[in-house]
């Protein structure tokens, strides 16, 4: 399947300039003086732009979780025809009811290559999910195969943020507020609602992303650990304005309620000129985090790993946590230093960006994912038990893999495309086999 993969966008993806910060009050005008000073909505914009508010958070809620931008635009979002049902490919939506939740350890290799043209929406397939996109609970799991870039066509999601995770293939995401390039190994984030276009920088690109319908991702906090580590807020960049003037058909598809809507606008929708505000999408490279670990004994919960995490109305309970495995230094002592069995309340969804995990020798590829349940038990597979126990325990560096996880505070219930998957691996238990008993009491 010829790709088309393009110079152009490459170029355009290398020179971008960014703004830093997680969590700042951006702004940024593509057009000097695009942003009225001193007020969000005068009686004339300037530049003869329309001001708009996009609003991710209630307009009450706590000034620390108050999510909004103001947009300065050619063309106000309101100017469009009716939105009309579409074909929709894979995706789907909580609440997932096709399926009965599975207690089994499961596991699948790559998604297989569209066949055909397929762009970043059309080569969305969900795996799986949990709570209900109407209550804004719980998340998707969806993978993607992409062979084309998304032509005169813009997606927005009204059910949640997307976190995009590329396994393969670069992605340059012209969003509203502005571009954003991301390669494997990094992670783009794109608030609830904000209309954005892919494009591809290679002939494919695969990767995973996770639907959070819940309270928007945030940093974890650090208690002890101090002002710094783990995923530094510095890291995180944010686009600056850019916007395209395009009068003529453009298709915009809006994901609302877990149905697809599509409407045919005679402009595009990437018209914002100046913007500010905190409701704004992000690119961070996972090669960035700051790992904390033992330097003593044993092997920490993964939680010491979490980038972002949603919490829930519990505290401490996340609905979901985006956790990475990031190359670190492994020195225990006297210590089992793959990750231990264990059953855990909390769901946990794993992907592979790159290389290999340390807890599988051998099945968990770059582009398939595990699913472990909630309380289902998993660990170390039979062949890193044995090298693990016998190993001679000098300091090790791990960095040949790069592995993450979504992990979830409810069940995941599997689509049935997911379930009845040609790429679901059978005998996925099978790694556990042949664990010799070595107890003598
Ligand atoms: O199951 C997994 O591989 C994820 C995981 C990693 C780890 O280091 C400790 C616990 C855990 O669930
Ligand atoms: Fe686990």
């Amino acid at each position: 399947m010829a790709g088309t993969g393009s110079e152009q966008a490459r170029k355009t993806a290398e020179g971008l300039a960014y703004a830093t910060g997680f969590g700042n009050e951006h702004s940024s005008e593509a057009v000097p003086g695009a942003l009225p000073a001193g007020r969000n909505s005068p009686q004339r914009a300037p530049l003869g732009l329309y001001a708009e508010q996009l609003s991710g958070s209630a307009f009450t809620e706590p000034r620390d979780h108050n999510h909004r931008s103001w947009l300065y635009r050619i063309r106000p979002s309101a100017a469009h025809p009716p939105f009309v049902r579409a074909a929709q490919r894979a995706v789907r939506s909580a609440p997932f009811t096709d399926c009965v939740p599975d207690p089994n350890r499961l596991r699948w290799n790559p998604l297989p290559e569209p066949e055909g043209p397929a762009d970043f929406l059309d080569g969305l397939w969900t795996l799986g999910g949990n709570g209900d996109a109407t209550q804004r609970t719980g998340i998707a799991v969806h993978l993607y195969c992409a062979n084309t870039s998304m032509d005169r066509r813009v997606f927005g999601n009204a059910d949640g943020e997307l976190l995009i995770v590329p396994e393969r293939g670069g992605l340059l995401l012209r969003t509203e507020l502005g571009l954003l390039h991301a390669e494997p190994g990094e992670v783009a984030l794109i608030p609830r609602g904000i209309r954005f276009r892919v494009e591809l920088l290679e002939d494919t690109a695969r990767g995973y992303v996770c639907e959070n319908y819940g309270r928007p991702f945030q940093l974890p906090d650090l208690g002890p650990i101090g002002a710094n580590g783990l995923a530094n807020p510095r890291d995180f960049r944010a686009p600056i304005a850019a916007y395209e003037d395009v009068e003529g058909p453009v298709e915009v598809v809006n994901k609302f309620c877990g149905n697809l809507w599509t409407a045919t606008y005679d402009h595009s929708p990437l018209d914002v000129v100046a913007w500010h505000g905190n409701h704004v999408p992000y690119v961070y490279d996972l090669r960035r985090f700051n790992v904390i670990g033992s330097i003593s004994y044993d092997h920490p919960d993964p939680s010491i790993f979490t980038v972002l995490t949603s919490p829930s109305d519990t505290p401490g309970l996340a609905g979901v946590d985006f956790v990475a495995f990031a190359p670190r230094w492994l020195v225990g002592e006297d210590t089992f230093r793959p990750p231990y069995f264990h059953r855990n309340v909390m769901t946990e969804y794993m992907g592979l960006i790159e290389g290999a995990y340390d807890a599988k020798a051998e099945g968990f590829v770059p582009g398939g994912g595990s699913l472990h349940n909630m309380m289902s038990a998993h660990g170390p597979d039979r062949e890193t038990f044995d090298r693990a126990s016998a190993a001679e325990l000098r300091p090790q560096k791990i960095d040949d893999g790069l592995a993450f996880m979504f992990e979830t505070r409810w069940p995941l219930t599997l689509t049935e495309q997911a379930r009845d998957a040609g790429h679901l691996q059978r005998g996925y238990d099978d790694v556990w086999q042949g664990l010799q008993r070595h107890f003598r009491p």
